[in-house]
């Protein structure tokens, strides 16, 4: 597909089904997939079309302003891209063409710590619009120089993704295991060690992954970097409360419905988070969001921004940067409209009075 064919999909569930025609199996199997039964991965979705709005009327509506802060980050709409492992499965232009889109969007790109493009490359792109996620390794070594590697490079933020002590049982990538081709390795990652010769890709870097993380670790984090710190993968009011306490921003996420099958969905938890938080954090939610709608309710119920996942991957199968771009600009049109209709014109006035909870 071109760019020139991308106005006629509509919406980001026609990209997704279009990305999905063209992609290799092995990174559909790898993007799509959740954990066990996939209730979350369907949950995620199905918690913001349960919510209904309370639109209001006659209202001047003729300006909307859509624009935010993420982190002192001025941003022209309340969406960032989250971090995702191997863009590269799909374009050869990988993180360095999401990140251009960011950018060029107004937005911001999260750089997975698995990535197929380096750090300093990606920050380039992002032009000042980038945050570096962080998977903990149990070589703290390897970990400080990333961290130092992304600050150098003007990362804005470091997320430390803790919902991912080990990976979830994906029985998709169980089935049919993921085996990165030839010449595209991950340059965080580093060489293999050996005696892992017969783990596949996704197991291995399973391996790498500190699952003795805790609270305490925060400190040595906070003692290797001058960034804020968010904490992405918080479910509840009790985690939420503990990442303050520490200094920390609250990511509200289940990781897509790829970690605990059947975990709480970040939209139904977020009043409790946001009571748990009392404003002395930013707050983030990601999953499930495909629609401008969503994207105004997470932000009416307290989120400061929501984020991408699966998205933009999609787009950048389809397109490369215009691809992601396209995402991106979808999103921001059916914001604009959903909040004309709501009778809204600046995301202040977003609230929870908007929104009537599902009976
Ligand atoms: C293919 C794929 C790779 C991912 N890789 C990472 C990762 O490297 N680090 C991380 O913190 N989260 C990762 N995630 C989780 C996303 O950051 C995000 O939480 C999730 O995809 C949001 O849900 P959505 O896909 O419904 O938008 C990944 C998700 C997908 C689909
Ligand atoms: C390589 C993986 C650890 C990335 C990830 O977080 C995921 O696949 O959900």
């Amino acid at each position: 597909m071109t760019a020139l064919d991308l106005p006629q999909l509509l919406n980001l569930t026609d990209m997704e089904t279009a990305a999905q025609q063209i992609m290799p199996p092995d990174a559909l199997n790898y993007y799509a997939s959740g954990a066990n039964d996939e209730h979350t991965l369907r949950a995620n979705r199905a918690s913001f079309s349960r919510v209904k709005l309370r639109p209001r009327v006659l209202v001047d509506v003729s300006h909307i302003d859509l624009s935010t802060e993420v982190l002192g980050l001025p941003l022209s709409f309340p969406v960032g891209i989250a971090p995702c492992a191997m863009h590269g499965l799909v374009h050869p232009e990988a993180e360095v063409a999401t990140a251009t889109a960011a950018a060029a969007a107004g937005s911001l790109a999260t750089l997975s710590t698995m990535s197929h493009k380096p750090i300093e490359d990606v920050a380039q792109a992002a032009a000042g619009r980038m945050w570096f996620q962080l998977y903990l390794y149990r070589d703290r070594e390897v970990s400080r120089d990333l961290v130092q590697r992304a600050e150098a490079a003007g990362a804005r933020a470091l997320v430390l993704t803790v919902d991912t002590p080990f990976l979830g049982r994906r029985e998709v990538m169980l089935r049919s295991p993921l085996h990165l081709p030839e010449g595209m390795s991950l340059p965080n990652v580093g060489r293999r060690q050996p005696g892992t010769e017969h783990l596949d890709d996704l197991n291995y870097l399973n391996t790498l992954f500190d699952p003795s993380m805790n609270w305490r670790d925060l400190e040595w984090l906070r003692s290797v970097t001058r960034l804020p710190i968010v904490l992405k993968g918080i479910h509840t009011a009790e985690d939420a409360a503990l990442t303050v306490e520490s200094g920390g921003h609250v990511w509200v996420s289940n990781h897509g419905g790829r970690q605990l099958d059947t975990a709480v969905t970040p939209l139904e938890v977020l009043p409790e988070i946001v009571q748990a938080v009392q404003g002395r954090a930013e707050i983030y939610l990601d999953g499930g969001i495909t629609r401008g709608t969503d994207v105004l309710k997470a932000v009416a119920l307290g989120a400061r921004a929501v984020f991408l996942g699966r998205a933009p991957l999609y787009g950048l199968a389809l397109a490369g940067e215009a691809g992601v771009r396209h995402t991106l600009e979808l999103l921001r049109e059916e914001l604009q409209l959903a909040m004309a209709l709501c009778g809204k014109v600046r995301l202040a006035e977003l609230g929870p009075d908007l929104l009537r909870p599902s009976t």
